[in-house]
């Protein structure tokens, strides 16, 4: 009793301590956030001057005291979590930040009684704060000063004796977790101890994925501070914290060389539920606007995917022979009839020198091929077919000059009188259109125009199905690729003369109205860039096991100079032609020299919801190591078979769940079952969620229902890692629901997921 007092009163004055810290930070913060209002009136008092100098000035003051207002509120939550007591460093030099830079500890550091003296002390905390005297009240979690905090490991202590997380909210320390990482040392430095990491795996989950800036484990560390160049590999198994570290890399690395990384970083994400529920933790690492989050299928400026394709189709879609069936529908689509246009002509005339020039349709043909011979873009051609056209119709003249210079001459007027007249600018309109992806793509709708331009590359039965998914309404995930690639086959178009404007004509009655024209600010003007941007200084792929190669080629024209950071589970793949897959991805990230890293720990479920997964994993990826799960609940999953009444059992077994946990649920369904599932859990809630199998990459839940394993197992080749993925979903409970499809035994164990 009296040992607990003690403890519970260690723990208290422990607690006090960090309280005062936190509280002279926050004071030091209050100043800072009363300077950067100060910058800001006083910025727009400068306004009042009105000379453009003062005005540019004033633009760019203004946006960096709104940058750092912005941050320092972010930042209020939570926003010191970590501290560290260390030795002496081995050279006894500090760096900018005030700090010992050496990370071992100096000779005499520790006396031969293995008594020692804490020579430092640092807070960590989501931004650096510096007191008056430039002191480090709180140093930034990715400055090198930081590293030790999540570096350190027991067998490799560096300097530091003692790691404490602090957990607070708002202002208030709520709690303390400390690790000795140098036990055998006298310090006489307290150890508290109250679960903080284990707690924060432990809590309900919510629609929206948080930092673990206060817990990134040292294999974390390792990839989050991976030096920039070339390209960092990143592979584990379910939970490991792929995203979470490839998001905070993204911050580290901005922080880093913010300068280089001005030239934007892309992440792309597998589906837009993913996106949504990543956005909000760059922000909360103080990170904004430099970091797109951007889901596979929307990586075409103007095009949202809403569809997904059949397993089959899409992999007709995603593989490299559509390459060249887009070759060859680029160039035939010159070949068809403009939708509502006048048709092809097959002839042109034109009149020159009071004479009537005529081409026929094999002469045409021959211009065609000719202008087409050569790699360049479609549009890009457009031009030299023009040239060729002329060129061909002043030899019909039949002209001949001995004098070069005339002949110039004249032939400059021949070209210039033919090519503005209506006849031969509206020829060239419809016998080479200027061609948009889209136009091209819907041309593949047609069976009998695809299976020409697919000729010994897809089979009759592929043609028919991709056909047919054309011609539904909508864009889907996979056309995206399509469409890029259509992009870069057809070429920008030729630039369109600007038409002289009449300034009468522009009069709306309103703008003239209004002061002159605002010009666009600094910070319109970074946004408006970030958002036409194409080609990124950092792509980082999350999800990569999933990517088609298509989408490798789509991704890797946004990076062509770019570093990256990819992260994956093979296990977890929903494509099907691994090969192939590696080959575009080979193909998209060039010869950088790649440093590979492996995470092993899985945080996100039970031990004992791991353990039923990885029966699947024996299945789908035999000999595959799973990562070792670092929770139990002592909460086995639970097996059901479903009766006559589908819906009614999903939704019951659902409200089950939303009364067990606190948080998310998720059910899991194969892809064909996903609208129809939505209906059976109306009125449920905005708790729990209906997801189609390829929908639940990268997502967690407090709980997941998953319905019939051998229907999302079955749905396509790579099914078996569908299913894997949708039953490592839960950090809490897991549901299976199975029908007569699955074969469940007495206890409604389905067939695929018996243990032996
Ligand atoms: N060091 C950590 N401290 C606290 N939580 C962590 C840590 N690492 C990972 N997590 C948590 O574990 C869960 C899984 O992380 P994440 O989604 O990044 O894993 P993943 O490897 O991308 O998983 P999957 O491959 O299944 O999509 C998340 O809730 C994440 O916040």
């Amino acid at each position: 009793m009296a040992a607990q007092t003690a403890a519970t009163g260690v723990r208290d004055q422990e607690i006090a301590a960090e309280q005062a810290h936190l509280d002279l930070v926050y004071r030091r913060l209050e100043e800072k956030i009363h300077e950067a209002e100060f910058l800001v009136s006083d910025a727009a008092q400068r306004g009042h001057v009105g000379t453009p100098g003062a005005l540019a000035e004033r633009d760019a003051q203004v946006f960096r005291a709104g940058i750092h207002l912005n941050r320092l509120n972010n930042e209020y939550e939570d926003f010191l979590f970590g501290r560290i007591d260390l030795l002496r460093g081995k050279d006894g030099k500090k760096g900018p930040d005030g700090a010992y830079t050496s990370v071992e500890p100096a000779d005499d550091a520790i006396g031969p009684d293995a008594t020692a003296r804490i020579a430092e002390t640092l807070h960590i905390g989501r931004i650096g704060v510096l007191d008056a005297d430039y002191a480090p009240l709180v140093i930034d979690w990715r400055a090198p000063a930081a590293a030790p905090f999540y570096r350190s490991t027991p067998v490799a202590p560096g300097r530091v004796v003692r790691r404490r997380v602090i957990r607070s909210k708002g202002r208030r320390v709520l709690g303390i977790e400390d690790d000795l990482l140098r036990p055998e040392l006298d310090t006489g430095l307290p150890v508290v101890g109250d679960g903080a990491l284990m707690a924060a795996l432990g809590q309900a989950r919510t629609h929206s994925m948080r930092d673990i800036v206060a817990s990134i484990q040292a294999e974390q560390d390792m990839v989050i501070r991976a030096p920039a160049a070339s390209v960092t590999e990143v592979t584990g198994g379910p939970g490991t914290g792929k995203t979470a570290v490839a998001l905070h890399r993204a911050a580290y690395l901005l922080y880093q060389d913010r300068r280089r990384y001005a030239g934007g970083i892309l992440c792309v994400s597998p589906t837009p539920l993913l996106v949504a529920y990543t956005e909000g933790v760059l922000p909360s690492l103080g990170e904004e606007g430099q970091v797109a989050i951007r889901a596979v299928g929307s990586l075409v400026e103007g095009v949202t995917a809403d569809l997904y394709d059949e397993p089959a189709t899409a992999r007709v879609k995603g593989s490299l022979r559509m390459q060249k069936v887009l070759r060859n529908a680029a160039r035939g689509c010159l070949e068809l009839p403009e939708p509502g246009g006048p048709g092809v002509p097959t002839r042109l005339r034109v009149v020159a020198f009071g004479r009537r020039l005529e081409l026929s349709g094999e002469e045409l043909a021959e211009v065609r091929r000719q202008a087409l011979s050569g790699t360049a873009p479609v549009n890009v051609l457009r031009p030299r077919a023009r040239r060729l056209l002329l060129d061909a119709l002043w030899r019909r003249t039949g002209r001949r000059f001995d004098d070069a210079e005339l002949a110039a001459e004249e032939r400059q007027g021949f070209d210039e009188d033919v090519s503005t007249e209506p006849e031969f600018t509206a020829f060239l309109d419809a016998w080479w259109p200027v061609l948009q992806p889209r136009r091209v793509l819907a041309a593949l709708a047609d069976d009998r125009q695809l299976s020409r331009w697919a000729r010994r590359v897809l089979t009759g039965a592929e043609v028919r199905r991709v056909a047919r998914s054309l011609r539904r309404e909508g864009t889907s995930v996979h056309d995206v690729a399509l469409l890029d690639e259509l992009d870069m086959l057809l070429g920008a178009p030729p630039r369109e003369r600007k038409r002289e404007i009449d300034p009468l004509d522009q009069l709306t009655g309103l703008d003239e109205l209004m002061p002159q024209a605002r010009e666009e600010s600094e910070r319109e003007r970074a946004e408006r860039l970030a958002r036409e941007r194409t080609e990124y200084a950092h792509v980082i792929v999350d999800e990569a096991q999933d990517l088609t190669p298509m989408q490798w080629r789509m991704v890797g024209r946004r990076g062509r100079t770019a570093t990256w950071t990819i992260v994956g589970d093979p296990a977890q793949s929903s494509w099907t032609d691994v090969e192939e897959a590696d080959r575009a991805r080979d193909e998209a990230l060039g010869t950088r020299p790649r440093r590979r890293f492996t995470l092993t720990v899985n945080y996100r479920n039970p031990a004992e919801i791991a353990e039923a997964a990885n029966v699947v994993l024996r299945l789908a990826m035999p000999g595959t190591r799973p990562p070792s799960a670092v929770r139990s609940t002592g909460v086995q999953p639970r097996y059901d078979a479903a009766g006559d009444d589908l819906a009614a059992d999903v939704r019951a077994a659902a409200q089950r769940l939303l009364a067990e946990v606190d948080g998310t649920v998720g059910v899991v369904t194969a892809m064909h079952r996903r609208a129809e599932a939505r209906g059976w859990l109306e009125g449920l809630g905005d708790r729990v969620v209906a997801l189609g199998s390829l929908e639940a990459k990268g997502l967690e839940y407090d709980a997941t229902l998953v319905v019939s394993p051998a229907e999302i197992a079955e749905e396509s080749p790579a099914g078996l890692r569908v299913l894997y993925v949708a039953l490592t979903r839960a950090t809490q409970r897991l549901s299976v629901l199975s029908t007569s499809r699955d074969l469940p035994d007495e206890h409604g164990v389905p067939d695929l997921l018996k243990a032996d």
